[in-house]
């Protein structure tokens, strides 16, 4: 290349080292802090160990794979990729929609110019090293003529600084926000998940979704546009200004990019394909630390430390080998391509550069540019391709992410849904015919072919033994799952036809294990009442009443948290305030699962009657008790057996019946404090 405005200098020898591409640690490889040679040496050490431990690897990598149920096997590429080939296009429009644009698209050209400028700055210092070469021996005026290049080459430099940290900090920023972005859509989607969904799925497992794959997601989709930019800019550019040094050069430069590019898809694949069984591992050891942590009291109680340990023990080991897995494959084949690409041209490209020099067809400068833009180009080819591994990545993430916001619960309103205002609702609750079971195939009933009925102004109690399926009977009637045979209809409405939000207006439920939060008393109690602000205390004072629970809460400071669940309190208080909650809806139906299970006989009959006066009142309330206080005040009592009601009637019809069950075996077995 002629540099303008100055003689072309001639050197006959090399007086510079050529610098050693720098190696930038792959993605696995910065887990540890090292980098990809030496990566490289162990791993292809421990890719002959691997494959001795073949067998054993496969069934660690199936028993995660069985245990969280993902159903994926990392030695079936095909199904993978399959998957990776939908996701791409939805992960385009999830970064589309909820990418900070107005943040990425400024630290992407900045990002851009940087990679200009680094490519300016080579060719700055090559014609800075000629020009002052052209003046060795020769005398002049070197400074003037050395002065407007390096002024050049300093406001480059300084460019660069400040570029370099504005689109640090905007990048920063942006990727932030998608994360926060994120984490609300998915947690959105997780609350409207119908309750069989949690039951299956471990809270840990769902908080490591939230933050894990969110994080990981996020790291790669908002680096995405600058990666794929910056290094397709430094990429060309460095190329096209190679070629200009020197062709030949160049050509063999590129001369191993075919079987890089080969290399770098291969370890796509692999990455991808581990990646998920990664995620679902760490799943894994988060659910098993949040069940023990939830369970402690029991765990100490049963002397059980050990057990637990040993069970997070075996979770993050299992975590361990995928991680093991991944890294030795995805370093192996990195550690081949940067061979390929780096290091097996490295040696004929120094001696040709030196032959060339030594005929006088290369300058020294022209060899400084040209290593500078071969490192260059370099690294664009080895950050597009951690760019391409990362998207493997992420698609094996997103392909969780997209499971669970995509995810249609199985409670739903319908498109063509009813609405029920609360006003409109006299509470005449019946069940027609109702089965309903809890697993697939349908071998075990919980219910079947149960038929009954509950009128405003009436209390009536679901009695049975343990496993009966009253707490069953309560949850279709909340619609927290749908019956499979039959229907449970509101007012003559199907449940399933009327809108799921108004239905549930309608309804003051008492869970059998009650559901506090870590709030002030009056705040659990009017928990989801949306009462107007100037009736919210007088409404809460006068279910604490009627719940028997004024005297314990009187002497609670009135800004006292109650702890997570409810901790701080006894179980009859912490039943009391649920009690308290559900009547301060002013709900027309009360549905009650053993609200008085933990209470002493005093409250419990002074509970028992409260129920009576909201029936009074014309609330319908459905009651599922154990014990006899409760029973005896109900308006009607229908006997469960084995998920199917056997017996209906009053208490002293059942009782004067001669071959009564509830008589013979219900009644006798109920608790009486
Ligand atoms: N989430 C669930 N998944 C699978 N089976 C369940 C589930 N919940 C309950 N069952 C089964 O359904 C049947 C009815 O249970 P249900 O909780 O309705 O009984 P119950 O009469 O309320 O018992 P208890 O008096 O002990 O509360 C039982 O056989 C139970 O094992």
């Amino acid at each position: 290349m002629n540099w303008p405005g100055s003689a072309r200098p001639r050197v006959g020898s090399v007086t510079s080292k050529p610098r050693r591409v720098q190696e930038q640690p792959s993605a696995q490889a910065r887990l540890d802090g090292r980098g990809i040679c030496a990566f490289g040496a162990s791993a292809s050490v421990a890719v002959v160990w691997s494959q001795r431990r073949a067998s054993r690897r496969h069934k660690i990598c199936s028993s995660v794979s069985q245990r969280i149920g993902s159903g994926k096997d990392p030695e079936k590429p095909d199904a993978n990729k399959c998957v990776g080939r939908l996701v791409i296009p939805r992960l385009w429009r999830e970064f589309r929609d909820q990418a900070q644009l107005r943040l990425l698209i400024p630290a992407t050209l900045i990002s851009m110019s940087l990679a200009g400028t680094a490519s300016l700055r080579a060719f700055l210092t090559g014609r800075l090293l000629d020009v002052a070469l052209g003046f060795v021996g020769k005398g002049g005026d070197a400074v003037n003529a050395l002065a407007p290049i390096a002024g050049l080459y300093f406001a480059a430099a300084l460019y660069g600084y400040f570029a370099n940290v504005v689109q640090g900090i905007l990048f920063a920023l942006a990727r932030w926000k998608m994360s926060m972005q994120m984490r609300r859509k998915l947690f959105k989607a997780l609350m409207r998940q119908e309750v069989a969904f949690f039951e299956k799925n471990s809270s840990g497992a769902l908080v490591s979704r939230l933050t894990n794959d969110t994080d990981q997601l996020q790291n790669v989709l908002n680096r995405a546009p600058e990666n794929l930019v910056t290094n397709l800019v430094r990429l060309v550019v460095s190329l096209v200004l190679m070629a200009k040094q020197h062709l030949l050069l160049t050509v063999i430069s590129v001369a191993p990019l075919p079987m890089a590019f080969f290399l770098v898809k291969k370890t796509g694949q692999v990455v991808g394909r581990y990646g998920a069984l990664q995620n679902d591992a760490l799943a894994r050891v988060n659910g098993v630390a949040s069940e023990a942590i939830a369970n402690v009291r029991a765990v100490q109680l049963a002397g059980a430390e050990g057990t637990e340990t040993k069970e997070y023990e075996d979770a993050t080991e299992s975590y361990l080998e995928v991680i093991q897995q991944t890294l030795y494959k995805e370093t192996a084949l990195r550690f081949v391509s940067s061979l390929l690409n780096d290091a097996l041209t490295d040696v004929p490209l120094l001696c040709l550069s030196c032959l060339f020099i030594a005929r006088g067809e290369l300058t020294m400068g022209q060899f400084y540019t040209y290593r500078t833009l071969l490192w260059s180009y370099r690294r664009g080819f080895r950050e597009l391709s951690e760019l391409f591994t990362g998207m493997a990545r992420a698609q094996a993430v997103s392909k969780r992410y997209f499971d669970l916001t995509d995810r249609e619960p199985s409670v739903y309103t319908r498109p063509n849904a009813q609405p029920l205002p609360r006003s409109s609702v006299s509470g005449r609750l019946e069940l027609h015919r109702v089965g309903f079971c809890y697993d697939s195939p349908k071998d075990r009933w919980a219910l079947r072919d149960v038929s009954f009925c509950v009128n405003p102004g009436e209390v009536v109690a679901l009695v049975g033994a343990s496993g009966a399926g009253k707490s069953t009977i309560l949850k279709l009637c909340a619609r927290l799952a749908d019956p499979q045979e039959g229907c449970v209809r509101l007012d003559g409405h199907d449940l399933r036809d009327v809108d799921l939000k108004d239905l549930r207006r309608c309804l003051g439920v008492v869970d059998q294990d009650p559901s506090l939060f870590d709030r002030t008393v009056a705040a659990n109690v009017a928990y989801g009442c949306d009462l107007p602000d100037g009736e919210e205390e007088e409404r809460v004072a006068s279910a604490l009443q009627a719940a028997q629970a004024s005297s314990f809460v009187k002497v609670l400071p009135p800004e006292k948290q109650l702890g997570e669940r409810g901790s701080s309190l006894s179980g009859g208080q912490r039943q009391r305030l649920a009690i308290a909650r559900a009547i301060a809806r002013g709900a027309p139906v009360l549905l009650m699962d053993e609200p008085t299970s933990a209470l002493d006989g005093e409250s419990e009959e002074a509970v028992a009657t409260t129920l009576t006066q909201l029936a009074r009142d014309g609330h319908a309330v459905l009651v599922a008790a154990h014990r006899l206080r409760t029973v005896a005040r109900a308006h009607r009592i229908i006997v469960l057996e084995g998920g199917t009601v056997v017996e209906e009637g009053k208490r002293e019809e059942l009782l004067a019946k001669p071959d009564s069950r509830y008589r013979a075996i219900i009644e006798p077995s109920m608790m009486i404090d």
